[in-house]
């Protein structure tokens, strides 16, 4: 995949960002140079274009040598430079050819001499694909820059009917609080991906970046749908953290590899409950959360109060993976209402799978429990799962049958068989201990936001795990559990302790698998999207 583009000594657009997008999208990235630009966070400060032919010798240099699966263009700069690269593109034409049609920085620095707007906007025509901007879009088309959506979209569309070349319009320079990338066919067609505005100044290279991995992923054989989609996830997130890099002191870049980070710890193998921090024989409540708190985080106080000291001491040694969960991706996304509704369905469809056997598990608790309140309380919950708190999945997922059909996954199947071995097969205090997390660590999620405004994408959700009877239920599972705890072995306390830990760290892993598939895995089919929205 061979991007041709300007240079960005601070990595943020041009070749570096298109190297950097190209690898994050799964390609083997290559770039042949037409300008060098001195230019940072703030801005251009001089531009060296090298002479054409020495351009047309870069090109001839990989075309004599390499088979291209796509090509993308970015700042061209010059119409001589155009020319060459048009000349080279006719010889050799790429299957796919994606132009990022630059022309203004979003510094507000020119990339490309006003006299050479025409001759980019016959280049254009060699496209598979075009992504301009909203200013862009209206200087390809001659007509005035679009105030809205629909007026971009409306102008796309003339566009590429008159030229046979489809258009991505992204939405990004509107003042909206959804950024939509629609991509444009040629016979009309539309396929909308939404997006939410991330508010930051970290968005240097977004269209470079864009475009560069749309190049790579339609190269790869991906339809534009499922290719635009990705990207534009993809791309969210790279902007969500561009500004933990501290790239600079102006507009920053996005981070590219957030991603490939974030699945290679998801991908680690590391034990998640060290040696050692579960002493052989719990004795005393005060051992756990020493050894737990000794040498990490200590993470947020308990939304719903721990009933004792050993319920005090599991929280104090849970806390940290209360305080990830609360972090996470998902969670984060999920409480302020920005989870695209594809990852939410995911979860919702795993959560409906989770609770089935979830109430199984309860419902041996409830078979092997001596204490007859314990035997009530297990019961009682394994019902309420199954009838009242499905309700919620039920609702959700019958007007999204895509997302309902989903079959188990290895997280929900890896957590839910668990659960069922501890409660089938160990001490009941054990089975209890594993079982709390899933009431306590929502009953936290459920408390994240003071108040559930009306139109939050995911009220449902919230009402449910911070209703009072759900919190309820939470101080009936931690009364079992003190109690359980209180009479065990020590043995068997430790044990305890250890499957409460490895649950809260499913929970965690249970929550985030919705961000570790694609998008079109999670989202409903593209032909069920038009017809919804
Ligand atoms: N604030 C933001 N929040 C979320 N997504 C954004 C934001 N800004 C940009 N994007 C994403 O990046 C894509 C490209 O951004 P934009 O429309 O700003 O391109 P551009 O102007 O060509 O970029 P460049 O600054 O590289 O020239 C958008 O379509 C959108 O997917
Ligand atoms: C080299 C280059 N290409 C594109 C852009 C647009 O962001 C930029 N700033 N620099």
């Amino acid at each position: 995949m061979l991007s041709i583009a300007g240079t960005d000594p601070t990595g943020g657009a041009g070749t570096a960002a298109d190297l950097k997008s190209i690898t994050a999208a799964g390609g083997f990235g290559m770039a042949a140079v037409t300008a060098v630009v001195a230019q940072n966070t703030h801005g251009v400060s001089d531009i060296h274009v090298p002479p054409a032919q020495f351009l047309a010798a870069q090109l001839r240099a990989v075309s004599d040598d390499v088979e291209l699966e796509a090509v993308k263009t970015g700042m061209l700069g010059t119409a001589e430079i155009i020319e060459a690269v048009g000349t080279w593109l006719s010889a050799h034409p790429p299957r796919v050819l994606v132009v990022d049609p630059v022309m203004v920085a979003t510094s507000g620095d020119r990339l490309l001499e006003p006299e050479a707007e025409q001759a980019m906007i016959r280049f254009c025509s060699l496209a598979t694909v075009v992504t301009p901007n909203i200013d862009e879009l209206a200087v390809l088309t001659g007509e005035p820059r679009a105030h809205d959506e629909d007026e971009a979209l409306a102008q796309a569309a003339r566009w590429s009917e008159a030229t046979g070349v489809a258009v991505v319009v992204k939405t990004g320079h509107l003042d909206s609080r959804e950024v939509t990338n629609t991509w444009i066919g040629t016979d009309g067609t539309r396929h909308p991906v939404h997006s939410t505005r991330v508010d930051t100044t970290s968005t240097h290279g977004t269209g470079c970046s864009l475009a560069a991995a749309l190049a790579t992923r339609l190269g790869a054989g991906e339809d534009p749908a499922t290719a635009l989609a990705w990207v534009t996830d993809w791309l969210h997130e790279a902007i969500l953290h561009g500004a933990e890099l501290q790239v600079g002191s102006g507009n920053g870049p996005v981070d590219h590899a957030h991603r490939a980070r974030r699945l290679a710890a998801a991908g680690s193998a590391a034990p998640w409950v060290a040696g050692g921090a579960v002493p052989d024989r719990w004795e005393q409540p005060a051992q756990l959360a020493a050894r737990a708190t000794a040498d990490g985080p200590t993470g947020p106080a308990a939304s719903v109060p721990p009933v004792g000291p050993w319920t005090e001491a599991l929280w104090a040694a849970g806390a940290p993976l209360a305080g990830a969960i609360e972090g996470s991706g998902f969670v984060a996304a999920l409480v302020d209402g920005s989870l695209p509704e594809g990852q939410f369905s995911f979860y919702l469809a795993q959560d409906a799978h989770y609770l089935q056997r979830y109430s199984r598990a309860l419902a041996t608790l409830a078979a092997t429990s001596e204490d007859p309140a314990a035997r009530e309380f297990w019961s009682d919950s394994s019902r309420h799962c199954v009838d009242t708190e499905l309700e919620l999945h039920r609702g959700w997922l019958a007007t999204r049958p895509d997302a309902a059909e989903v079959a188990v996954s290895p997280v929900t199947s890896s957590y839910t068989d668990f659960l069922l071995a501890r409660a089938l097969g160990d001490p009941t205090a054990v089975g209890a201990a594993a079982a709390l997390p899933c009431f306590w660590l929502y009953a936290q999620v459920g408390a994240s936001l003071p108040e559930v405004p009306d139109e939050h994408p995911y009220a449902g959700w919230l009402l449910t795990y911070r209703d009072p009877t759900f919190v309820e239920g939470v101080r009936g599972a931690l009364g079992v559990v003190e109690r359980e705890l209180g009479a065990a072995d020590p043995a068997v306390r430790a044990e305890a302790a250890r499957a409460f830990l490895l649950a809260c760290r499913h929970e965690l892993e249970f929550f985030e698998q919705a961000r570790r598939v694609a998008p079109s895995a999670v989202a409903p089919s593209p032909a069920l999207a038009g017809a919804t929205r």
